[in-house]
């Protein structure tokens, strides 16, 4: 569960979120949407810590990122897939990160097939990576520890259509939808 509660942020004059209060459930995708500047990628910064609220509160299972227990099970993060060092491997970054949080070597390679990087694709550097890549990669970063809660910013965003469809299946979409679909389009993927 992820809640926020009168939450203000602040650059200077400028107010890039103004007293957001909601709470995102467990079991549930929770989609955070608005027009660009909205705020959106701010309100995910502040719950993971990165930016400092100026007012209010934001916690992840009723606590602050800052106070979690072990993060790394509890909370799984893709803010920007290109926030990596761009001289290392998939692979590389993927082990590096096992270690920080403790988890056996074997989720590298288990998360690796999971995001479909093929042994090749996982011993190219970041900076050849396309998009699509980087957010494979960065996907496969945030579920490491085997999270409860997952905090994804624009994860789809490069995706090819098989792989937005595979994200979909990843994170539950089909036991969320609600209600019939009134789409008239033949090839809307939640008619088929
Ligand atoms: N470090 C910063 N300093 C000053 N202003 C900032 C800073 N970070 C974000 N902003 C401003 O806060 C507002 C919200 O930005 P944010 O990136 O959260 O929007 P967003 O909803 O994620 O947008 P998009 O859909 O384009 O990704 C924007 O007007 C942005 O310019």
């Amino acid at each position: 569960m992820i809640t926020f509660e009168h939450l203000t942020k602040r650059y200077g004059s400028f107010t890039a979120l103004d007293d957001v209060t909601f709470t995102a459930r467990p079991g549930v995708v929770t989609g955070f949407l608005g027009p660009n500047g909205a705020g959106k990628s701010t309100a995910m910064r502040v719950v993971t810590g990165l930016t400092p609220a100026t007012s209010g509160t934001a916690t992840i299972l009723g606590r602050p990122y800052a106070q979690l227990s072990n993060p790394a099970a509890q909370v799984g993060t893709l803010l920007d897939a290109s926030a990596q060092h761009a001289g290392r491997t998939g692979r590389e970054i993927l082990t590096l990160g096992a270690i920080a949080v403790g988890v056996p070597r074997s989720r590298v390679d288990e998360l690796l097939t999971l995001v479909g990087l093929d042994e090749g694709e996982s011993r190219r550097r970041l900076r050849d990576y396309s998009l699509g890549m980087r957010q494979r990669l960065g996907i496969a970063h945030a579920l490491l520890g085997d999270p409860e809660v997952l905090i994804l910013d624009e994860p789809a965003n490069g995706l090819d259509p098989q792989g937005i469809a595979w994200m979909r299946e990843l994170l539950g979409a089909s036991r969320v939808r609600a209600g019939p679909c009134c789409c008239p389009r033949t090839c809307c993927t939640r008619c088929s």
